[in-house]
């Protein structure tokens, strides 16, 4: 590629797509300068008009597609081009999970230098649809109704949605009911743009297992009008709520949550399972979107880990402690920790419900309290990280080559980050043994793995 950029804004130019970015968007390439197309997959051939032109690449718009990848299937979704929900609808399911092995493989080898790593196909769904078992939908007002669903890509208009294809439909169906509800008797939408109004998000929570729901209406101010009824409306339009939570947010922000809530109606939690661990969940406990997923993930974290009941396990960056309760029931003890405080009270309550007494919970950030438990003597025989998308922190990589367990399974959800850490991981005496990919969000560009390290037998 030369210096010079071989495109102008503006340009309409015919192109071929060569790759998808883990955005979603196809990538052509000019003379070696590439253009990310959103809605253009690998193969395809299309008019595109160059939209933006950056030094070292630039971004097209699809114009006319002169031909179509084997792949491309029609979405369902009436408001996919609007919604940027999903990246992926019109790539077939199998498409998808081809599309994230690559990504996987290319970054392990780009970033990780680890070409040689088996990666294994991309664990799928039989049914990618359907399958988010949290709504939080922003409200508004459009003629005097109330409108709720997405922001539309790129601004904070929302669009009005009756039905998301890869939502639970309980929780459509009892976000409408609940809109409708309120609109009735007469709770108006707050409005960013004055701060004036009262309902800014509903949120439902759907225990797939449990059949449980939980509400959550998400105010600026205290007050709902006509509160009494508006709740007897809503539990009797809904017989599956167990739970309905009020959360207040007086504050002129995109933060969606406020500090206070109180119960409105009903329990504290609702219960799902995920595999046989039960889970208590609160309208602000984190909970994994896709909990059938969330089991082949945690199960496949497991069978790496390969305990035999001997062993002493640490769960760093463990939220509300799913993997290590998973653990614990194959293992000696399991030390997890996890920065946010409300997630290890939830983990201890989580270890009580199930009965659970072999694990300890503590809050702290993982590089500092895992270095901690190493002086204090503790010495783990297999590490499990889970960290967020930057990947772990430094020191907690210098510190597991320190205390060297002999196995390191590392659950992923950012590739990039994943192949950074496995190369130090690697350079410090661990060896990749293998990478399964695990698709917890279909028609979405994400993609975890879990990772399995083993240490080199020379490395003392
Ligand atoms: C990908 S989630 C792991 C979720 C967890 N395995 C579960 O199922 O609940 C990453 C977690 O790391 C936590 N976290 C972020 N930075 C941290 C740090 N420096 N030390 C410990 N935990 C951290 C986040 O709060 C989040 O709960």
């Amino acid at each position: 590629m030369t210096n010079q950029v071989p495109v102008q804004k503006n340009e309409y130019i015919d192109v071929k797509f060569e790759d998808l970015t883990h955005e979603g968007n196809g990538v052509a390439k000019v003379d070696g300068y590439p253009l990310f197309v959103p809605n253009c997959l690998p193969g395809e051939k299309a008019k595109i008009k160059v939209v933006k032109v950056n030094k070292g690449y630039g971004f097209g718009r699809l114009i006319d597609l002169y031909e179509k990848s084997p792949d491309r299937v029609e979405p369902d979704c009436p408001i996919y081009k609007e919604c940027g929900g999903c990246q992926l609808q019109h790539l077939s399911y199998p498409g998808q999970l081809k599309a994230k092995h690559k990504q996987v493989k290319e970054v392990l080898t780009r970033i990780g230098k680890l070409e040689n790593v088996v990666v294994h196909p991309v664990l799928g769904m039989e049914d990618p649809w359907k399958y988010r078992n949290k709504a939080q939908v922003p409200v508004g007002e459009r003629e005097g109704g109330l409108i709720a669903g997405f922001y539309q890509k790129r601004s904070h208009d929302i669009i009005d949605m009756e039905a998301c294809l890869i939502q639970q439909e309980k929780n459509d169906k009892v976000i409408q009911s609940v809109k409708r509800i309120c609109e009735k008797y007469g709770v108006q939408a707050y409005n960013e743009q004055t701060h004036k109004g009262t309902l800014r998000h509903i949120m439902a929570r759907y225990g797939i297992k449990t059949g449980e729901i939980m509400v959550v209406l998400i105010t600026r101010t205290p007050n709902l009008p006509n509160q009494n009824q508006l709740i007897q409306e809503i539990i009797d339009s809904n017989p599956d709520i167990k739970s309905i939570v009020q959360n207040i947010n007086p504050k002129r922000t995109n933060v969606i949550f406020g500090d206070e809530t109180k119960v409105l109606w009903g329990d504290e939690f609702i219960y799902d399972y995920i595999g046989n661990i039960k889970f208590a969940i609160s309208a602000r406990s984190f909970y994994q979107v896709n909990p059938e997923q969330t089991k082949v993930l945690y199960d496949q974290a497991l069978k790496y880990a390969g305990l035999n009941g001997e062993e002493t396990v640490i769960d760093a960056y463990c939220g509300i402690g799913t993997i290590s309760l998973f653990l614990a029931q194959k293992a000696k003890k399991v030390y997890g920790v996890e920065i946010v405080p409300e997630a290890i009270e939830d983990a201890k309550r989580n270890a009580k419900l199930n009965g659970i007494e072999n694990v300890e919970f503590a809050v702290g950030e993982a590089e500092k309290v895992i270095p901690k438990w190493y002086e204090d003597g503790v010495i783990a025989d297999v590490l499990v990280v889970d960290p967020p998308r930057k990947g772990c922190d430094e020191t907690l990589l210098q510190t597991i080559m320190e205390m060297k367990p002999e196995k390191v399974v590392y659950v992923s959800c950012n590739p990039a980050t994943l192949a950074r850490d496995l190369r130090i991981l690697e350079d410090g005496g661990y060896t990749t043994v293998e990478v399964q990919p695990v698709d917890m969000f279909p028609q979405t560009m994400h993609c975890e793995a879990v990772a399995l390290l083993v240490r080199e037998k020379h490395s003392s």
